[in-house]
């Protein structure tokens, strides 16, 4: 039933929960829903704030999620709208767009784990935002909970007050009434004058198949109400306010949002395309508000190939692509035939994980089995004309003769080890070609060392290594931090003179050689004899620096049939003919989809 929100905004509190992973946000917004009698906690599910069942299945928060509470407190009803956020560094862009709709942050630290990579990465986001930060340490039943030391780590790294920090657990409910209060207490009311031309942030949106694309917006200044004709400043499309109001946590419709509050907005958008996070919403009309600062169209940080791995389904694919782009409007794809792999799309992504889980999800909800290639980044490259390009693709590099300036994305990567690791963690950062530019030692016997990294020797598995030099205690977080020329190179794969194109990589001119052997010894294992000798070739422009050699093969394989049965002669060429449906032809050698799998899966 809707009702009108006469809100006064001194009653406001808009804030988010922001941690390391697994540190307990969702867990902690369950006990906030159930303390303020939002919801019951009989009917509810755990982790309601967490509803895309991936989400639920890995037990991690991809999407950022808006709910108002009510909380009363001496007579007085406060609006606390809470948002949870995406705590994984691939959804870095949109932590910072919940962050810019909110006046505080609880900053939550697992009172045994303590201050890890993403703690500091998302405190020091919510301090450029200008938030007050509540410091929260939280599973305090813990046996080996560690408050006091945990205070002090926070003190240490992020310069919080270890008497300011409310200690809770977010399993049994213990002190989150006084966190509560220190909500209501601490965070700052919203500002905004009610009265002023409407001009409202759009931090996130998802898709409902009955009502279209729900967007989420925390109006700065004005009002917005139901029946109202609106402008998506940076979109420029303009649409009517069909549908208005809050969750909590379900949809409650309302009568008009006021300066201050977050909220929902339904215009009858078909697309999630048409909604872009970070975009500002304002009157349609003439002098509409000034659009918001901070608005970035989300930068696809990682690049890979997505091939059905079975022809037929390439229809298949691109419907799932398409119906999975409709509530997920951050990855991009692009047709791409390869002569490996056939006809395929060209994806890009977030981030890794970001990578992982639109794969997961491909292929749960359409049940595809998919072939990926491994993942690359994009480059910035200068011709000598002077012409600068991002390129997305190996094959799309110029030859070298035509190379100004090669630049590749360098991210700067926090690492949060004990100090028993420190040594192999340095020696591992250093192989990937980093830089050192810090070293901060946390208290409790643990550091955060910090390199710049090109993002190339970090997306396919730097996160998996230093888990594993660290027995699973170090933690990594990085940020881009801009393009830096390198010595890179195009290194394509040759057979009998052909370029591959779906082989070439672009890798260091140090490491060439040596990938250039291995890729061409992977393939020589893999290729088929023929009828000829096949060279296998690796080269950088036209200078060749690695050649294997596939013997010709020295008798026809039917020889032996000659005498035998006819039919057994007829089921040894049937199965040669449909050994050839999964041959590629480069040139006049055939490869098989195999071999290019062998490779193309390969992070080498
Ligand atoms: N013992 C104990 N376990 C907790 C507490 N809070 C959360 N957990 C557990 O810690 C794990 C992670 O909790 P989540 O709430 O999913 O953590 P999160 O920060 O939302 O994780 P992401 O959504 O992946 O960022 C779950 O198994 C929770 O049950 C607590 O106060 N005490």
């Amino acid at each position: 039933m809707a009702s009108k929100s006469s809100r006064s905004q001194e009653h406001i509190r808009n804030f988010c929960i922001i941690a390391h992973i697994d540190h307990g946000k969702s867990t902690l917004a369950d006990r906030l829903l159930e303390s303020t009698g939002t919801v019951d906690n009989r009917g509810k599910k755990t982790q309601m704030l967490d509803d895309l069942a991936l989400e639920q299945q890995r037990g991690i928060t991809i999407k950022a999620r808006a709910v108002a509470m009510r909380y009363k407190r001496d007579g007085v009803e406060y609006e606390l709208n809470l948002i949870d956020t995406p705590g994984h560094v691939d959804f870095q862009y949109e932590v910072s767009r919940s962050l810019a709709c909110c006046e505080g942050a609880l900053l939550l630290v697992d009172a045994f784990q303590g201050v890890e990579a993403q703690t500091v990465a998302n405190a020091f986001a919510a301090m450029e935002h200008d938030l007050t930060i509540v410091p929260v340490i939280n599973k305090i039943d813990l046996t080996h909970a560690r408050p006091d030391e945990v205070a002090e780590e926070m003190m240490n790294s992020l310069g919080t007050d270890p008497d300011e920090c409310k200690r809770v657990s977010a399993k049994t409910g213990e002190g989150v009434a006084t966190l509560l209060d220190a909500i209501v207490d601490s965070v700052p009311a919203p500002t905004g004058d009610p009265d002023a031309v409407l001009q409202a942030m759009v931090f996130d949106s998802n898709y409902d198949d009955f009502r279209g694309a729900i967007t989420y917006i925390r109006v700065m200044q004005g009002t917005v109400r139901k029946g109202q004709k609106i402008k998506f400043l940076r979109a420029g499309s303009t649409h009517d306010v069909v549908e208005l109001g809050q969750f909590a946590p379900s949809r409650v419709p309302c009568d008009e949002l006021v300066a201050g509050q977050v909220g929902y907005l339904i215009c009858n958008i078909k697309s999630l395309g048409d909604v872009h996070i970070g975009d500002t919403i304002s009157i349609a009309g003439n002098d509409p508000a000034p659009a918001l600062p901070g608005y970035d169209r989300p930068k696809r940080m990682v690049y890979c190939g997505l091939f059905p791995s079975d022809g037929q389904d390439f229809s298949e694919l691109r419907d799932a692509l398409e119906r999975l782009a409709v509530n997920d409007p951050s990855f991009e794809f692009e047709p791409e035939t390869s002569d490996a792999l056939g006809f395929g799309f060209r994806c890009g992504f977030l981030g890794l994980l970001h990578m992982e889980i639109v794969q997961q999800r491909l292929e749960q909800e359409s049940d595809i089995d998919l072939v990926q290639t491994a993942p690359n980044v994009t480059y910035e490259i200068t011709d000598k004309r002077g012409e600068t390009k991002n390129i997305h693709k190996p094959q799309d590099v110029p030859d070298p003769g035509d190379i100004e300036k090669f630049c590749q994305p360098i991210v700067r990567c926090n690492v949060i080890v004990p100090e028993e690791y420190i040594g192999p963690v340095m020696k591992l950062c250093q192989e990937r070609r980093g830089i050192q530019k810090g070293h901060e030692v946390l208290g409790a016997s643990r550091a955060m060392l910090t390199y710049d990294i090109p993002l190339a020797e970090v997306i396919y598995d730097l996160h998996d290594r230093i888990k594993s030099c660290t027995r699973g205690y170090g933690t990594l977080d990085y940020e881009m931090v801009g393009y830096e020329e390198a010595d890179l190179c195009r290194l394509d794969i040759l057979v009998n003179g052909n370029r591959v194109d779906a082989l070439s990589v672009v890798c260091h001119r140090a490491d060439a050689d040596r990938r250039g052997r291995a890729v061409a010894k992977k393939l020589k294992s893999e290729i088929e004899r023929h009828m000829f000798e096949v060279a296998v070739q690796a080269a950088i422009g036209s200078r060749v620096i690695a050649r294997e050699t596939v013997p010709a093969m020295r008798k026809n394989v039917t020889a032996k049939c000659y005498g035998g049965d006819i039919t057994r002669k007829r089921k040894l060429l049937q199965k040669q003919k449909e050994g050839k449906k999964r041959m590629k032809a480069v040139g006049n050698v055939e490869i098989s989809q195999k071999a290019f799998m062998a490779v193309l899966t390969d992070g080498e």
